[in-house]
């Protein structure tokens, strides 16, 4: 049985609100591919205005200024973090740069928010977090996922024990990585790969189907092409609370095919599933066990915002929309993380995705040259 229900409402302007006459304005590090669309989400987002841009080049910040309708552009990433007409930065520069800009954005006290993954190693992430307690500072990983309002609801349903005891969670995020451009920030040998791009979308939904349990075992094999993780199997198994069973989380991800991007949390008494792209989670699909082989299914959907909009460097980025909205409440509220994705998910999901890297570039399992087999 099927039960629909009342979809969330559009995004609807309000003219004049009290957000709209006191903007969170925000300033942008790159002019980069996700720097766009960001650019992009902040225009249909109340109470939120983009006001400056930084580019290294600054006839590039300037472009991307006058296409984005930005008062001030800049060609030095240090005059947005100092400039006073900005009150959160929004680091989007490729991976290898976030630690260093994200430190320097956080001892200029200005609020900071660091597109994933917030750095490369577990180290440098518990560093930024040390120096935004030290200095009382908002930081945030751009782990948008967790701001939708599907990835709410699901929160709400296992909280409230609807799936009974979560026992594994299992997904899939893979995308075509360009084989014929290997300057891509994909193929970078430091910040590229697989894991550090899509792997930690699949990673973090571990603290929301086990929000109590902690981390107790990470395994991964998978594949390396020109350097990089390439394709990767992961189990990640949690130590719950009171619970005799540990808690599973298995997902696959690859560069190398487009997959369904789907998510299943099966618990003891049914099933959630994100359906795809489960990035940008719209749907959400509860099956509640009736006895084998029957179900009873709810369906939760909450379309994105209306679309002004005909180009997206990514599929589904007008889903800023949520983060952007979340992150001026917290600021506006004074606080220094953001509820739906705080400084504890980033450091375990850092964890895992550290361990997973090392084990599987360690493996040396190189398709790049050979075509396929294990170097000896
Ligand atoms: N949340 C999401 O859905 C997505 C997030 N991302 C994340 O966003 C980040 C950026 O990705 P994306 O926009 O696709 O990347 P791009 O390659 O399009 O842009 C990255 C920007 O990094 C800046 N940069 C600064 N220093 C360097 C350097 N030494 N070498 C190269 N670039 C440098 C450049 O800025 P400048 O303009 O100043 O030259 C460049 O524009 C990554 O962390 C990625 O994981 C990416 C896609 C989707
Ligand atoms: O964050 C991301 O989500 C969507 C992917 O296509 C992109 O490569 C990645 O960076």
């Amino acid at each position: 049985m099927l039960h629909y229900k009342a979809a969330a409402p559009m995004v609807t302007r309000r003219l004049f609100s009290s957000q709209q006459l006191n903007p969170i304005k925000w300033g942008i590090l790159s002019a980069g591919r996700i720097a766009s669309d960001y650019a992009k989400a902040i225009t249909i987002t109340d109470g939120a205005v983009a006001s400056a841009v930084a580019a290294r080049c600054p006839t590039k910040a300037k472009e991307f200024a006058t296409l984005h309708g930005i008062d001030k552009s800049y060609g030095c990433y240090h005059d947005v973090i100092n400039s006073p007409e900005v009150d959160v930065v929004y680091i989007a520069t490729t991976a290898d740069h976030h630690f260093e800009w994200a430190k320097q954005s956080l001892l200029a006290g200005k609020p900071t928010v660091v597109e994933k993954p917030m750095t490369l190693r577990l180290a440098d992430t518990k560093e930024l977090i040390d120096l935004a307690r030290q200095n009382n500072t908002f930081l945030m990983e751009g782990m948008w996922t967790r701001c939708f309002p599907a990835m709410h609801k699901l929160r709400q349903i296992i909280a409230a024990g609807e799936l009974g005891r979560i026992v594994y969670c299992q997904g899939d995020f893979g995308w075509k990585f360009p084989a014929n451009n290997l300057d891509d920030r994909i193929w970078y040998k430091e910040s590229g790969g697989v894991t550090l791009d899509i792997g930690m979308y699949c990673a973090q939904i571990g603290r929301v189907a086990f929000p109590s349990a902690s981390l107790k075992d990470v395994r991964a094999t998978g594949t390396v092409k020109n350097g990089v993780d390439y394709s990767v199997m992961a189990t990640v198994r949690y130590q719950q609370e009171d619970e005799a069973e540990d808690g599973l989380l298995q997902f696959a991800v690859t560069g190398a095919a487009n997959t369904e991007e789907r998510l299943v949390i099966q618990g003891t008494k049914g099933r959630a599933i994100l359906d795809a792209p489960f990035h940008v989670p719209e749907r959400l699909r509860v099956s509640k066990d009736q006895g084998r082989g029957e179900t009873e299914e709810v369906v939760y959907d909450y379309p994105l915002p209306n679309d002004p909009f005909e180009v997206w460097n990514n599929p589904g980025s007008i889903g800023f929309y949520h983060q952007i909205n979340e992150v001026g409440k917290a600021v506006k509220e004074g606080r220094n993380e953001c509820d739906s994705y705080t400084w504890n998910d980033s450091l375990e999901v850092a964890l895992i995705v550290d361990e997973i890297v090392d084990q599987v570039r360690g493996e040396g399992n190189d398709v790049s040259s050979s075509g396929a087999c294990r170097q000896q």
